[in-house]
């Protein structure tokens, strides 16, 4: 397979409500969408689903489009390519950058599946034919609007339950809630909102039969996840410490949590995160699927990461009209009782809607 052309998209959607964590607030979802061409004329999607700024991973979306544009494009121009996991080594020698790199080697593997005429899911090994999923919750102004929010998302089948706290809105709030939902499957996530110096907060999160606890302490921290976990019952899931395989080898060897979100988007595209899902899967460390707030196109890709049989987590890729009035991708992501069925269409399996791309486009580049 040759890839012949690249374009770079700058997109600009609104979510219908805003987004908020630890760290800040996102309605407004500026993100990038690439496009890659084959020799044949196959075109496989990606997303860059880094924010506007680096609050979550240091990359931001003008970032992606520097070092799409100026490094990543240029390796892969004009050149021929056997298989998608080529795509990882081809970005070695640019560092980190993973947000940049995911979302070209995801539109990579969506050209390479509908060159090959199969679902993407079928082509990375999936086996599961419907995948569980939650709903992650942000930050509410008050604890009843947050209520509503989740007996919607009940309502709408979703069988799981993720919270954002922060310092001040922790203990109580996890409190209030299993008072109000006793037996609902409940995480909280903390986007690294607390040091070792909360210990004693964090000891209380263990009376409420938490799933997990996300990403309590530093963006790039296992250590002192490490020492946390001795101290608590409660599983520590990673998010923001983990890009990439060796990561998870450090997290291992440490035993530094019980579970790890994959993110394909974190870790530099579907390979490493495939490689991290076996890993796991071969250490015990339980998986799930996280999600960035992504369009359909990279939520198509999350989706069919999580066909492999080792996400037996729900994961956060929650329905398109979750977030959006309309989406990229014909159908939407539709989740029914709480699972999204997989797609037999060849690639990302959802058809992506021009006439919405462009639309929705700010800025566009050929390369
Ligand atoms: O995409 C989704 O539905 C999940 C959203 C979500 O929880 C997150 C997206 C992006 C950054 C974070 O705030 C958060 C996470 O930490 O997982
Ligand atoms: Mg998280």
């Amino acid at each position: 397979m040759r890839i012949e052309k690249i374009v770079l998209r700058e997109m600009n959607m609104t979510m219908k409500a805003p987004f908020t964590t630890s760290f800040g607030s996102v309605q407004e979802k500026r993100f990038l969408i690439v496009e890659v061409y084959d020799e044949l004329g196959n075109c496989g999607y990606g997303e860059g689903e880094a924010f506007e700024a680096p609050w979550y991973t240091e990359e931001t979306t003008a970032t992606c489009w520097h070092i799409i544009e100026s490094f990543l494009a240029p390796i892969l121009l004009n050149r021929d390519i056997e298989h998608p996991r080529e795509v990882t080594q081809f970005f070695k020698p640019i560092r980190r950058n993973m947000m940049a790199k995911s979302a070209v080697e995801c539109a990579v593997w969506d050209a390479y599946a509908k060159r090959l005429d199969e679902p993407l899911w079928k082509v990375l090994g999936g086996t599961r034919e419907k995948i569980a999923v939650g709903v992650s919750i942000g930050l509410q102004p008050t604890t009843s609007q947050l209520y509503d929010k989740i007996d919607a998302a009940l309502e709408d089948g979703y069988g799981r339950i993720k919270v954002k706290i922060k310092p001040g809105n922790d203990v109580q709030l996890i409190r209030a809630i299993r008072e109000r939902y006793p037996d609902v499957p409940l995480m909280a996530d903390a986007n690294s909102a607390y040091t070792l110096d909360d210990m004693d907060i964090l000891r209380q999160l263990d009376a409420f039969h938490l799933m997990m606890i996300e990403q309590p302490l530093g963006a790039d921290d296992i250590l002192n996840h490490a020492k946390l976990q001795k101290e608590l019952t409660t599983p520590i899931c990673l998010d923001e410490s983990i890009h990439s395989y060796e990561d998870v080898v450090t997290a291992i060897e440490l035993r530094g949590c019980g579970v790890i979100n994959v993110k394909q988007a974190r870790v530099g595209g579907l390979e490493e995160a495939r490689r991290i899902h076996d890993l796991c899967l071969h250490h015990g460390i339980k998986v799930w699927c996280g999600g960035m707030l992504e369009s359909g196109i990279g939520r198509a890709h999350a989706v069919a990461l999580t066909s492999l049989e080792g996400f037996t987590m729900p994961g956060d890729t929650a329905g398109s009209d979750h977030y959006w009035y309309e989406d990229l991708i014909d159908p939407i992501v539709d989740v029914e009782g709480g699972y999204v069925h997989m797609k037999d269409a060849p690639g990302i399996g959802y058809k992506v809607n021009r006439e919405r791309l462009d639309k929705y486009t700010e800025r566009k580049l050929e390369l």
